[in-house]
Formats: structure tokens, C-alpha cells, sequence
């Protein structure tokens, strides 16, 4: 495991928190997202609220916030008539957004008042990692393909490489702690993911995430084990796991490959935590509709006297 992620389970007692949903928290806030770059729009029309939301995490006890790049593609923002180079820029907003709302968490931290505290916000100084969102190639097309995972017989890995390639190199400069692929609909793109990471010499380290609606599979019906083993195979996976999944599949899916996960959930998820950190998780988040108020439920229930677990890693 990479020394930055490491540092961060160590410090918080063998388990992490990763924040809640990005977009649909946005959209809680009056942010329109009705458009083919989702929240990646905010980044142009509301980069304040990006980071009051990545704030809103932070204080509600998250480890690792996740920029609002899930469907900010290069391909999608030149479509709208951006410029390679504004498109690329655009890219780097989105880890630039998250790092100051890291920066402005740790200065109040240092202010901390005691009405701060009885607020019940967490002002705790602690590691906080940046992760980049890398949605998949079914985000991007915007159609509900990332929840079928069915691109057709024309989309190789060739072509997925291709077309994540650029995106990947940008992120991985942009001063982001790692990089989150999340909602992996499909083993394919997995493997394009695992060998864009080698081929461009990615040199921080990455999580993969899949989404699944059977609890056995990842949504195009390909294993999630062997999903799974494509992510373990690669030395700059650092942890594999589950988002964009209903709560109920998460602790079967963990028990299917017995390595760390982040687990993702929604309306009362947080009575599944425990489960999911016995069954050997060590990151545990939400994702579309989960709110920073999900998140201080998930740091209320891990702070409590720990259960005893044994906690696996790659
Ligand atoms: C469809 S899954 C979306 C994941 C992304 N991190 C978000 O919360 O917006
Ligand atoms: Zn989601």
C-alpha cells in the first residue's frame, strides 16, 4: 500500500472516511445539473459551492474528498467549443477546488471556536488526501450506459485507453493525492484503466470502484472478482471497492474478494457500516444521494469503541 494512504488508516486507527455524493449534493444546493457534464458544469458556473461542498465533508469527519471531475472529460468539454488547453485547465480546477477546500478546512481548524464545536462539526487536524474522479466512458456518453455497461461492440480497450489517456495524464499532475476510478461498470475498462496507469508511468497511486445491482456482479454482468483481480494485479492499485451500490449488496460483495473497499450507500446505510468494516473494509464513504450529514453518521459510528477486525490490504 502507498505510504500516503498508509499514513492516513494509521492515523485514523485502520479505517478512512471518503466523503458522500459530489453531484447530488450540489444539486441539494440549487445547482442545475441537467446537462451532458453533470456536476463537471459547476466547475465553470459554481466553483464556490464545489468547494463549500467539499467542505461540508471535510467538517462532517471525511478523510478524502473527491474532486468534481467524475464526468469533467476532455472530449465533453470540447464539445461545448472549449479549447484543448481551457478543457485541460478545467481539469485541473476541479483538484485545485478540492485542495482549497483542504486549505481553508486546516485554517479552521487552527481557529476552531467553541461554537464551531458545538455545531457539531469536526475540526480535527488530520491527513486529508485529495482523490481525482475518473468516471467511466458511460458517464461521459451521458446515457445510463455506466449503469449497463454496455458500450457496444466497437469500443475496444484500445479505444478506452484512448479516450481516457489524456485525462489520466492531466489528473495525474495536477497535484491530486491519487486518482479515483469510480463506478466501473465493466471488466474492459478496468483493464484499460490498469494499463493506462503503467503505460503513462502514473506515478500516484489509484482506487478503483465498481457499481453493482445484483450483488454479485458489476453492472454489465462481468464478475466482481475478477474485476477485482484486475485492480489487485496492478501495483498502483491501492484499494478496490464498491460505489454507486445499494447498501444492501455492499457486505457480500466485500466477503466476494476479502480486501478493502469503500463502500458506498444510501438512506440508512450508516446501520451497515459495521458489517462492511468486519467483512474487511478499511474506507467507507457514500455516493449519490449521501450528504455530508451521512458522512458524520458514518465518523460517529466508526469513533465508537472500535469493533475488533481483522483489516486486509493490498
Ligand atoms: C454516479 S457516481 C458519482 C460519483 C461522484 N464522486 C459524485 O459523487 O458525484
Ligand atoms: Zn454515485
Amino acid at each position: 500500500m502507498s505510504s500516503i494512504m498508509s499514513k492516513v488508516l494509521e492515523n485514523s486507527g485502520g479505517f478512512a472516511i471518503v466523503d458522500g455524493g459530489l453531484a447530488t449534493e450540489l444539486e441539494r444546493h440549487g445547482a442545475d445539473l441537467n446537462d451532458p457534464l453533470w456536476s463537471a458544469k459547476c466547475l465553470v458556473t459554481s466553483p464556490h459551492l464545489v468547494r463549500q461542498v467539499h467542505l461540508d465533508y471535510l467538517e462532517a469527519g471525511a478523510d478524502i474528498i473527491i474532486s468534481a471531475s467524475y464526468q469533467a472529460t476532455i472530449q465533453g468539454f470540447r464539445a461545448k467549443g472549449l479549447s484543448q488547453e481551457e478543457s485541460e485547465a478545467l481539469l485541473r480546477k476541479s483538484v485545485e477546488i478540492a485542495c482549497e477546500a483542504r486549505e481553508l478546512y486546516y485554517e479552521n481548524c487552527g481557529k476552531a471556536s467553541v461554537e464551531a464545536r458545538h455545531d457539531s462539526k469536526i475540526l480535527k487536524s488530520r491527513p486529508i488526501l485529495v482523490a481525482a474522479s475518473v468516471g467511466s466512458y458511460g458517464a461521459y456518453l451521458a446515457d445510463g450506459s455506466e449503469y449497463s455497461g454496455n458500450y457496444g461492440n466497437t469500443v475496444t480497450l484500445d479505444f478506452l485507453k484512448d479516450f481516457h489517456r489524456r485525462r489520466v495524464q492531466v489528473l495525474a499532475e495536477s497535484g491530486a493525492d491519487l486518482i479515483a476510478f469510480e463506478t466501473i461498470p465493466n471488466k474492459v475498462e478496468a483493464q484499460a484503466y490498469a494499463e493506462l496507469l503503467e503505460e503513462e508511468n502514473i506515478n500516484i497511486p489509484a482506487w478503483f470502484t465498481f457499481s453493482s445491482k445484483d450483488g454479485e456482479n458489476v453492472v454489465s454482468g462481468d464478475s466482481f472478482p475478477e474485476c477485482a483481480s484486475i485492480a489487485e494485479a496492478s501495483k498502483k492499485v491501492v484499494a478496490v471497492g464498491i460505489n454507486c451500490t445499494p447498501p444492501r449488496f455492499i457486505q457480500g460483495l466485500i466477503l466476494s474478494i476479502k480486501k478493502q473497499n469503500t463502500g458506498v450507500l444510501d438512506e440508512d446505510f450508516v446501520s451497515y457500516v459495521k458489517h462492511w468494516q468486519k467483512a474487511g473494509a478499511s474506507l467507507f464513504g457514500g455516493c449519490c444521494r449521501t450528504t455530508p450529514k451521512t458522512i458524520s453518521g458514518i465518523y460517529r459510528t466508526l469513533s465508537e469503541k472500535s469493533v475488533s477486525s481483522t483489516l486486509t490490504s493490498n
